[in-house]
């Protein structure tokens, strides 16, 4: 027995991509692009979908009409790929969809032929979102409803508050960083960060307003992390 930790191959690197102001092409605007195009406007990804307009569905027409993607209206041809830093494919055209992914190939552009495991740099995963906070569950390609399940049951065991102290944490952190600005002081301040979000309470750090957070990091350069309640006096 080895004491680092055994590999388990078999599985997909899961990453939070950051694909903000990057260009995905969308091809297809059916019921399945519509997902993925909802998954990449919760990215703040640019957006182009590239279908004839008869085939759009009611959100993808949505979202044309609102000018919150761009819209081709025909159906793929090459040069689509020209600035695309990310190509999602979701149509019911199984051997225009194998050229997409070919060119994509030649083309080194990432690409995720929906329902074609073969035909995919990467997965999508059934995803809980919470303001800042994502999970994502992946089954691998075996059980994508499964995966669905799964998610469900997280979700439905993580406090309704997580995703609003998250987002105080992430403000809290901010202000640290500009308190205590200098390289050096890394490991102070992820130590002592720490030991807030260890002992303070999710209900805690929700309630958490600018002024107490201004006290808090009053407490910073001692190393001390304070009480709740210490913060409220
Ligand atoms: C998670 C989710 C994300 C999303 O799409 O956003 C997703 N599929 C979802 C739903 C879903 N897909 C299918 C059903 C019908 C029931 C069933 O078959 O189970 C349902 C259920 C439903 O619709 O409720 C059919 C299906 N899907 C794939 C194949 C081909 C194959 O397996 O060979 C077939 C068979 C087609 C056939 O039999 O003809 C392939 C893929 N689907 C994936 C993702 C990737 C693997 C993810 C993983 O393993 O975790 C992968 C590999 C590639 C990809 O497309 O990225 C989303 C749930 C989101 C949510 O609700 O939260
Ligand atoms: N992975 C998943 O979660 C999942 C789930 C269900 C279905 N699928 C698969 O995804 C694909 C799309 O499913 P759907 O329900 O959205 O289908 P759909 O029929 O609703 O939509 C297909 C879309 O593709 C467009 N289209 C067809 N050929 C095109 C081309 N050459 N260029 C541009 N657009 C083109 C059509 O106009 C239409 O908008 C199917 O292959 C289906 O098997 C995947």
């Amino acid at each position: 027995m080895s004491k680092f930790p055994e590999v388990q191959g078999g599985g997909s690197l899961i990453l939070a991509w950051q694909i903000r102001d990057k260009h995905v092409l969308v091809v297809g605007g059916g019921e399945v692009a519509a997902g993925r195009i909802l998954h990449a406007l919760n990215a703040d990804a640019r957006v182009t979908v590239v279908c004839p307009a008869a085939g759009l569905n009611e959100e993808v027409a949505f979202r044309v009409s609102e000018k919150q993607v761009s819209h081709v209206d025909r159906n793929f041809q090459p040069c689509d790929l020209d600035d695309a830093d990310m190509v999602l494919c979701a149509i019911d055209d199984p051997e225009a969809s194998t050229q997409v992914w070919k060119l994509c190939k030649e083309r080194r552009i990432a690409a995720n032929i929906a329902d074609v495991p073969s035909e995919c740099d990467f997965y999508f995963g059934s995803v809980h979102r919470d303001g800042p906070l994502q999970v994502m569950v992946s089954t691998n390609g075996n059980g994508p409803k499964l995966a669905s399940i799964v998610r469900k049951k997280i979700a439905e065991t993580l406090p309704r508050n997580t995703g609003a102290a998250i987002e105080n944490v992430g403000k809290l952190r901010k202000k640290l960083r500009e308190v205590a600005p200098n390289p050096d002081q890394g490991p102070k301040r992820m130590k002592w960060m720490s030991g807030v979000c260890e002992q303070w309470s999710l209900e805690q750090l929700v309630e958490m307003s600018e002024r107490d957070m201004d006290r808090v990091l009053t407490y910073y350069e001692s190393g001390k992390v304070p009480t709740f309640q210490e913060v409220q006096k």
